[in-house]
This record gives structure tokens, sequence and C-alpha cells, in this order.
């Protein structure tokens, strides 16, 4: 079955397995959305059933719920969980200062409200998400589906009054349907090729009426799990500088890579 998987799964797989490890008794913990995340509460789920791990799981999406539910997790709402000890999410680009773009799944609304309301917020990633400057994954912006061709005029109009390099923006699709997000929403991406000012840009988003939020994470991540198609794993944290590296070794995983392999793909 292992064979089978892309390097950028084995590369999603092994960053999931190490984020897994942080999650410990008594834990209440956001689990993001998207592929990568999938791995993510599919490693959990086996470590329910394997270790009897007993944790809270708040989903940031409907597609996220349902995967936990089946693998096993105690699913609990934001509402209940009021404040998390850890999020673990995927994430479309990252730079150095952990700045992220997230969205690329529509899920950005309830992941930064889940990743702000944690203590720590844990990013997984294959290494093609590292980048040097946020901007070239186009940045999803959550709008209200009211009047959202004047919202997204307002927006085109901010970003040339900012000098941002890319001006575009599409009106994300479900084939011939705009794309409704969990809260009922739409998603504008917008193609900015290089965002120079990530919190400046995020700040004037927000104050645009219509937009409800965008993919820029700024300041809220504070460790990422970097994992490679070979087995290596790069952990480090921002807070404490701590950097971690360490390869898994597939052989010994190889069983649950391929029994996790059989879970239906995000
Ligand atoms: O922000 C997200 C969903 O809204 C995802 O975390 C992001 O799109 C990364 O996805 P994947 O792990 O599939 O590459």
């Amino acid at each position: 079955m292992s064979g089978e998987l892309s390097p950028i799964d084995k590369a999603k797989f092994v960053a999931a397995k190490r984020a897994s490890d942080l999650v410990e008794d008594g834990m209440r913990v956001g689990l993001g959305t998207g592929s990568t995340a999938a791995w993510l509460v599919r490693c959990l789920g086996e470590r329910v059933r394997e270790e009897g791990l007993r944790f809270r799981g708040v989903p940031t999406s409907t597609r996220t719920a349902e995967l936990a539910r089946e693998v096993g997790i105690t699913v609990i709402s934001l509402d209940e969980a009021r404040w998390l000890d850890v999020t673990i999410d995927g994430a479309d680009e990252f730079d150095g200062n952990f700045n992220l773009i997230k969205g690329g799944g529509g899920a950005l609304l309830q992941e930064k409200i889940v990743a702000t309301a944690s203590d720590q917020m844990v990013v997984i990633a294959d290494a093609a998400k590292r980048v040097e400057h946020l901007g070239a994954f186009p940045l999803p912006v959550e709008v209200i589906p009211f009047g959202w061709p004047t919202t997204q005029a307002l927006i085109e109009e901010m970003l040339v009054s900012m000098d941002v390099m890319g001006r575009n923006s599409t009106l994300r699709m479900t084939g011939d349907a705009p794309y409704v997000t969990d809260e009922g929403n739409h998603i504008l991406d917008l193609h900015l090729g290089r965002i120079g000012d990530p919190r400046q840009l995020s700040l004037v988003l927000n104050q645009i009426p219509g937009v409800v939020e965008n993919g820029l994470f700024v300041d809220i991540c504070d460790t990422v799990i970097v994992g490679f198609g070979d087995g290596r794993i790069e952990l480090r944290d921002i807070n404490t500088g701590e950097t971690e590296n360490e390869r898994l070794d597939f052989v010994e995983n190889e069983n649950m890579f391929a029994d996790l392999g059989d879970w239906k793909r995000d």
C-alpha cells in the first residue's frame, strides 16, 4: 500500500504522525482541515484505538468532524471547549516567521478562530509549503454572499492603493456554482504573487465591508513540523528556537501507514 502513495503523501503522513505524539490524555485539541490534517486525524484515531488515548477534538470543518467521528475521536464544539491546549493544522504556505496562508480547503474562518483559541498552534506540512515570501499561493478571503461583486471591487481597489504586485481575484467555484463555506459564505482567491507585509494586508482586508476573514495567519503559529518523502521530519518552535530533526522508519510504520492509507482520502 505504501508503495502506491506519493512522496508528498509520505511527507504529510510523517509530519502528521510526529504531531500526533504531542497529544496527551485530557487535552482539548483543535483538528485542522485538509489532506495533511486528515492524516493527523487518522493517526490520532489509531492512538485512541491502540493506546486508549483520551482527548477531545474540536474540528475546524464538517469534513474533519465526520472523519474524526469515523476514526473514534470524541468530538466537541468550540462552544463546549472554550479554550484549547493545542491546534494542529496544515497550511498552504508558511514563511520564515511562521506567517501562513491558509484556506485552500475553504475552512479558514473556523481554522483561524480555533487556532486563536489555542495555547499552541502547530502546523504540519510537506517541505513544498515553505516559502521565502507569502503570496504565490492565491490568498483566500471569505466574504458574505450579499453584494460580493462590490466587496471584490473594494478589495481590488485597496490592492491598487497598497501597491500590491498582483491585483486580480477570482470567486471560488464548485462546478457552476460559487463555493459555499461551512458558514454559508463565499471565497475570493486573491492572486497577489508576493505579499510584502502580511500583517498590514490582513488588517486592511478585514476592514472592508463584506469581508468576514482572510487566510493570512500572522503571529498565530508557534511550531512547524515539516515532513519529507524519505521519512525525515524537521520540527521548529518559534518561541523557544528549538529545532529537532528525526526520521520516521517506514518499515516500522509500514502497517500503520498502509492501514491509515485505506481510510477515505480528504
Ligand atoms: O487551510 C487549509 C484548509 O482550509 C489547509 O490546511 C491547507 O489548504 C493545506 O491543505 P493540504 O494539507 O491538503 O495541503
